[in-house]
């Protein structure tokens, strides 16, 4: 636990704040869906850029006047935006100054909202956590991992999925290995599902919670 003393300087009614976080494929929706089913509220920031970039979301004016040659009749594409962005860095640090900002206050209104309602313990589902610095809002940081065949096999099932796009995703994320590190705890799922489960229940086990008070649904 990193921070208990912000916690106790917030009049001890700030919620305990778990960083999720992981490379491509590595098992972070499947563990949100765990932590969601053990009935810890979950801030999915996937969710949060996929609202965004909706039609009429709050960013999608500003990737419009960005990108104008992703827009379509009907907003913005997103497949042709990944095109775009995987393979230019440049490109893809012009949408993160977009988007990572509106991330991080999205985060930290959904901590006020738990806070306010004296919710023991929520979870931040932040695919680029570390690459955000958004450690900073956590007491402690999960890091799902693999081992690389598996993240591979795993990756390219997915529909649209190609070796050369998987590769240029990987070299945009901080390496598994330097997550690991930085972990204060890691799930190895490559183990199966069961075995993610039972580490993640041993880690909320260990958290200075009474137990059962962490269950307040997801909002
Ligand atoms: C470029 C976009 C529109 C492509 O959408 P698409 O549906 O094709 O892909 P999807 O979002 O499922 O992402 C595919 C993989 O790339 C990874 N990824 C997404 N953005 C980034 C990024 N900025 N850097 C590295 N990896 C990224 C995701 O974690 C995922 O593993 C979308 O990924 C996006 O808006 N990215 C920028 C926002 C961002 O940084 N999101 C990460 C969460 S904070
Ligand atoms: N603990 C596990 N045991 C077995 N398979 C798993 C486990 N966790 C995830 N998987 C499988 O791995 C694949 C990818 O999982 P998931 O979608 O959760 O990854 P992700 O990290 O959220 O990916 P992305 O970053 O691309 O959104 C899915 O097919 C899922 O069923």
């Amino acid at each position: 636990m990193r921070t208990s003393s912000a916690a106790e300087a917030r009049g001890g009614t700030r919620p305990i704040v778990l960083g999720l976080t992981g490379s491509i494929g590595m098992g972070k929706s499947t563990a949100a869906a765990m932590l969601r089913r053990l009935g810890i509220p979950v801030h999915d920031a996937d969710a949060a850029v996929h609202a965004m970039l909706q039609p009429g979301g709050e960013a999608e004016a500003a990737v419009a006047a960005e990108f104008p040659e992703v827009m379509t009749g009907t907003g913005i594409d997103r497949r042709a935006l990944g095109n775009r962005v995987f393979a230019n860095r440049a490109a893809l640090r012009r949408l993160e100054r977009i988007l990572h900002p509106r991330v991080r206050r999205a985060a930290e209104r959904f901590i006020r909202r738990h806070r306010l309602r004296r919710t023991p313990v929520v979870v931040l589902d932040i695919p680029l956590l570390f690459e955000t610095r958004g450690e900073r809002l956590c007491d402690a940081v999960i890091v799902v991992s693999a081992p690389p065949f598996v993240q591979a096999r795993r990756v390219l099932r997915r529909p649209g999925m190609t070796q050369a796009r998987m590769q240029e995703i990987r070299r945009q994320q901080l390496p598994d290995p330097v997550k690991r590190a930085r972990a204060d705890h890691v799930i190895e799922t490559g183990l199966g599902h069961g075995e993610a489960l039972r580490q993640l229940r041993a880690i909320l086990h260990r958290l200075p919670v009474h137990a059962g008070r962490c269950g307040q649904g997801e909002r």
